[in-house]
């Protein structure tokens, strides 16, 4: 016999026996309960029986009238053979399973049969594991199959048509983040009533299917609890949520107007006109089901693109610290490190050692030193001739403890002997120093600019990393911060990171501190904590630290005290009163400055005790430094190549 949707005509409840897993709570139980107030016999499935005891007594005092049957069974319907048991023995004439008087079977076959067990634990994919997948597998996709494949089985032997109802969701027709585990399986039930509709043709078994939106059920209180707030945000607040009750009724009136698809909502409708008709699937009314697809056609894709995707790109930055996206280890950080170290080596030797082997070096300073040089010709190495470029002879001037055998003017030696080396921030001054005394009890030219070299290569090295990380936190988009780091490797000018300069020592010390002020993340919330505790105070402490030595190798650190700034006036909503951040930014930005106004009074200390006072002693702040710039270097002004003569 051939099933004639168009002639049969709404479906009527009374009389009837509806079998309805996940009936102990949610969906289910206002389902059953429905039913029951309108005249069917109701066996409800779940596991827990202390449930079903609770949910049948509960649609027993639901139903017409008192002759009417209702009857629990306790089956994990995850298992095909529990579930045709459950169908099995909710047709059967077996004895009560307890003295419950809803433990006694129905006695005749479902005339239909509702699947609304099911089960969603919200996560983020990447942090969900094989056990969770599973769960919804079977759980979700599992549960469905099994009730339905024995009632099929069952209405097909006995020739009865009957009715398969399936709940999916909206997610069963949108797929959304937070729902990797569980969408795909309401995806796949939907393509089971799609095939059964199909199929079920043969034995006039009607099917349907629910895309039910959020239904404020005892399982939507549990998933909840490890639903992420970003999909919390999509979903809406539980305000726009049905209650069990709305949608039972929504489902039930569905089912009897013969609507293959059903929904309770009008986003659902919108998705299901757009996606879910046409084609294999009969619409619900061919005129407005075309209309709300146009309405759908146009404002889903904005919908989609300015609203939900918008949100998503959004919440990245707060994502990634929440979740801390890329564990540590999976970072580039070694790569990075090795590919500058190699970069540096090429630079030492195609820049620096193999250019001053065949040719004149294409800095000639380090000739300068070549009195040195010659009195140790012993030495293979002629580590000055190949490092020492630019500024270096300076530094290496005021750190040879004597005076250098130089053969030009200008390079001293014996400390800061020439008046424009005061402007060299003393750092690399003192590391020439130190590094020049670590091979024999006298300082040394070449250990000095050899130890000093291997530590600016290390450094230099050091930075890309650091600013990978840096990057990462900032941006939230590793991809980019990783290109950016990548750029960083090549310098424009290779020579100035691995030779005996501030600049590499400066870098490093600059980016430890920016990377430090980055918000700690609490271990237990996983979120960028947003107090003022005692862990926040060392950061900026530590940063600060990082900070002054970066201001020991170079004045232009000074500026770095603008991140404590940032860090703790502007970027963290911390709990504690703006003086005390106020006056916590100011201590720390003296700390940070230290290095350089200390150098500065030594200058003046030193300098300005004399009778023949230089001018700078009563200038403005007397600042030494600002004098050099202006006097000896003519920093700013378009004349600064006449001051190669005060060289
Ligand atoms: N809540 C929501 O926002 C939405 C829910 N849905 C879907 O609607 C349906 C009902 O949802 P809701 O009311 O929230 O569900 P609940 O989580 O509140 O209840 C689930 C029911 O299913 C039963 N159940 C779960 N697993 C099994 C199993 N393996 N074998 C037998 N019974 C089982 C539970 O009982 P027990 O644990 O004792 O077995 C319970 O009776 C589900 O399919 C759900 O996926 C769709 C869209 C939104
Ligand atoms: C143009 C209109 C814009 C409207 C924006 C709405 C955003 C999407 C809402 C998705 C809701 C998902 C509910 C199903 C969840 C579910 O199945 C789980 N709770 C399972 O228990």
């Amino acid at each position: 016999m051939v099933y004639i949707p168009f002639l049969s005509s709404d479906w009527e409840p009374a009389g009837k026996h509806v079998f309805i897993t996940g009936g102990s709570q949610g969906l289910g139980l206002a389902l059953a309960k429905l039913l029951a107030s309108r005249g069917s016999d109701v066996t409800i499935v779940a596991r827990s029986v202390s449930k079903l005891e609770k949910a049948a007594a509960d649609i027993m005092s639901c139903r017409k009238d008192n002759a009417q049957l209702v009857s629990f069974y306790s089956a994990d319907l995850s298992s095909f053979e529990h579930s045709a048991e459950a169908i099995k023995w909710s047709a059967s004439s077996s004895a009560a399973t307890s003295s419950h008087p809803a433990s006694s079977p129905v006695g005749r076959l479902a005339d239909a049969v509702f699947c609304c067990a099911g089960f969603a634990k919200p996560g983020f994919f990447i942090e969900q594991t094989e056990e969770d997948f599973k769960a919804h597998i079977q759980m979700d996709y599992m549960t469905a199959l099994s009730t339905s494949h024995a009632a099929a089985r069952a209405m097909a032997a006995a020739n009865h048509k009957g009715k398969i109802v399936f709940v999916s969701s909206t997610v069963g027709l949108m797929g959304m983040v937070g729902y990797a585990s569980y969408s795909p399986m309401k995806f796949a039930i939907r393509g089971l009533a799609e095939s059964l509709r199909s199929e079920m043709l043969l034995y006039g078994i009607s099917v349907h299917c629910y895309f039910p939106g959020t239904i404020l059920s005892p399982g939507y209180e549990v998933e909840n609890r490890t639903k992420p707030e970003l999909t919390k945000k999509l979903e809406g607040p539980p305000e726009d949520g049905m209650t069990p009750e709305q949608c039972a009724r929504g489902l039930l009136k569905g089912v009897q107007r013969g609507h293959f698809f059903i929904t309770t909502d009008i986003l659902t409708e919108l998705f299901r006109a757009n996606t879910g008709t046409g084609g294999s699937v009969p619409g619900n009314n061919w005129l407005l089901d075309r209309a709300k697809a146009f309405v759908a056609l146009i404002a889903l894709p904005i919908w989609r693109r300015f609203e939900h995707d918008r949100t998503i790109r959004a919440h990245a930055a707060q994502h990634h610290r929440e979740v801390g996206t890329l564990s540590l280890s999976s970072r580039p950080y070694t790569s990075l490190f090795l590919l500058s170290l190699l970069h540096r080596f090429l630079s030492l030797s195609l820049l620096c050692i193999i250019p001053s082997l065949i040719v004149q070096p294409f800095d000639s300073s380090a000739q300068l030193l070549s009195p040195t040089t010659s009195s140790s010709s012993s030495s293979p190495w002629r580590l000055t001739d190949w490092l020492v470029r630019w500024d270096s002879i300076h530094f290496l001037g005021a750190a040879s403890p004597e005076p250098l055998p130089a053969s030009g003017d200008g390079v001293g030696g014996g400390g800061y002997q020439w008046e424009q080396t005061l402007a060299f921030q003393p750092g690399l001054v003192w590391l020439l120093r130190l590094a020049g005394y670590s091979v024999q009890g006298r300082w040394s030219l070449d250990a000095a600019v050899g130890w000093t070299t291997v530590l600016a290569v290390l450094s230099s090295s050091l930075c890309p990393p650091l600013l990978y990380h840096i990057l990462c936190s900032v941006l939230s988009q590793p991809p980019l911060a990783l290109v950016a780091a990548l750029l960083s490797i090549l310098s424009p000018s290779p020579s100035t990171l691995v030779t005996p300069t501030p600049e590499p020592f400066f870098s490093l010390f600059a980016l430890l501190g920016i990377a430090l002020l980055s918000p700690p993340i609490d271990a237990s919330t996983k979120r960028a904590s947003s107090s003022w505790s005692g862990a926040t105070v060392l950061q900026a402490l530590l940063s600060s630290f990082c900070f002054a030595v970066a201001v020991a190798f170079r004045a232009n650190g000074l500026l770095l005290a603008g991140y404590i700034w940032y860090a703790l006036i502007w970027d963290r909503p911390v709990s504690s009163s703006l003086p005390l951040r106020l006056s916590s930014a100011t201590t720390l930005t003296i700390f940070t400055a230290s290095p350089f106004v200390l150098s500065q009074l030594w200058a003046k200390d030193r300098f300005c005790s004399a009778a023949d006072r230089r001018p700078w002693c009563d200038e403005g702040l007397g600042i030494v430094y600002s004098f050099v710039q202006s006097e000896h270097w003519r920093v700013a002004e378009w004349s600064s190549l006449d001051s190669h003569d005060r060289y």
